[in-house]
């Protein structure tokens, strides 16, 4: 694969008067972790849609493999935000994985479901959850979802990962399963990763870069650039502490910066308890 696998060219996205972010230009090459975090509200999920197709920017150009976003990129896999399935889908975890694959890539005929068949499988291994694939997916747990929702976005070989807080419901074990599978695909196919999270220390290890919005500021960088006491109360306007202990990163004040957005998503979360953080 050459050229980037995501380019954002002077790209900018506006809601009626607001705008989210502008100027924005960011190139992630394959094989490229980029971490993109900021508070609720910064636009990260808005700019996983841009990258879907689902939301076209107010300016700039948007290519992902040198294609615009959308149908005809059939090599970009996702894993959604986490929200409970409705606890009456008896649709299967297997064939929750097989939606992930792309039919004419696969072939068709029974040589083609065979290889399906295994791919599915593979992908379902991967993920350890070959106990419960079988179930109905409304009857699993909130984690046992999550990472059928990657082998999912996995089991088709995107050549990019976009990840919405995919690690939100799992507890720290399945966390570093989750977060270690991505980044195997990132170091053994090349697939670059544009992975929003608020909390960037499970995958600290795997970042490359930050992109990191503020109320329409970013900053793109390293972590050890971005994720410092200077860039971030510069970033949002207050004084801002990043601390680092025993490789952790912690950071304290940013939320009380915008403590009105704040607010208003306590109480989302509390109209949504599987949202909860
Ligand atoms: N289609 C839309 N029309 C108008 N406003 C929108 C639309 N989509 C998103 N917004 C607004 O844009 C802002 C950014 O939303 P977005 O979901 O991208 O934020 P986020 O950084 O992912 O937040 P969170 O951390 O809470 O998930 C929000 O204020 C949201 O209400």
């Amino acid at each position: 694969m050459t050229g980037a696998a995501v380019e954002l060219t002077d790209a900018g996205l506006r809601f009626g008067p607001r705008t989210l972010w502008s100027g924005l230009n960011l190139r992630v090459e394959p094989g490229e972790f980029l971490a993109v975090l900021g508070p609720n509200g910064s636009g990260k999920t808005s700019l996983l849609r841009v990258l879907l197709g689902l939301q076209p920017l107010s300016t700039g150009r948007v290519r992902l493999v040198g294609r615009p976003p959308g149908r005809g990129n059939r090599r970009v896999g996702y894993v959604p935000q986490q929200r409970a399935m409705d606890e009456g889908l008896t649709l299967r975890g297997t064939d929750l994985v097989a939606l992930g694959l792309d039919g004419h890539r696969w072939g068709t005929g029974l040589r083609g479901l065979a290889r399906r068949r295994r791919r599915v499988a593979e992908a379902i291994a991967a993920v350890g959850a070959e106990s419960y694939a079988g179930s109905p997916v409304g009857r699993l747990s909130g984690g046992e979802q999550q990472r059928l929702r990657v082998a999912q976005a996995l089991v088709g070989e995107p050549e990019v990962l976009l990840c919405d807080e995919p690690l939100l419901s799992l507890d720290v074990a399945h966390q570093r399963v989750v977060s270690e599978l991505i980044d195997a695909r990132r170091r053994e196919a090349g697939t670059a990763v544009l992975f929003v999270t608020h909390e960037i220390n499970p995958i600290l290890p795997f970042v490359h870069r930050v992109l990191y919005l503020v109320n329409g500021a970013f900053r793109i960088g390293p972590p050890v650039e971005v994720m410092t006491s200077a860039t971030l109360s510069e970033l949002y306007g207050t004084r801002v502490e990043v601390v680092r202990v025993g490789g952790q990163i912690h950071v304290a004040g940013a939320q009380s910066a915008l403590c009105e957005d704040d607010a208003h998503h306590h109480l989302d979360q509390l109209d949504e308890p599987a949202a909860w953080r």
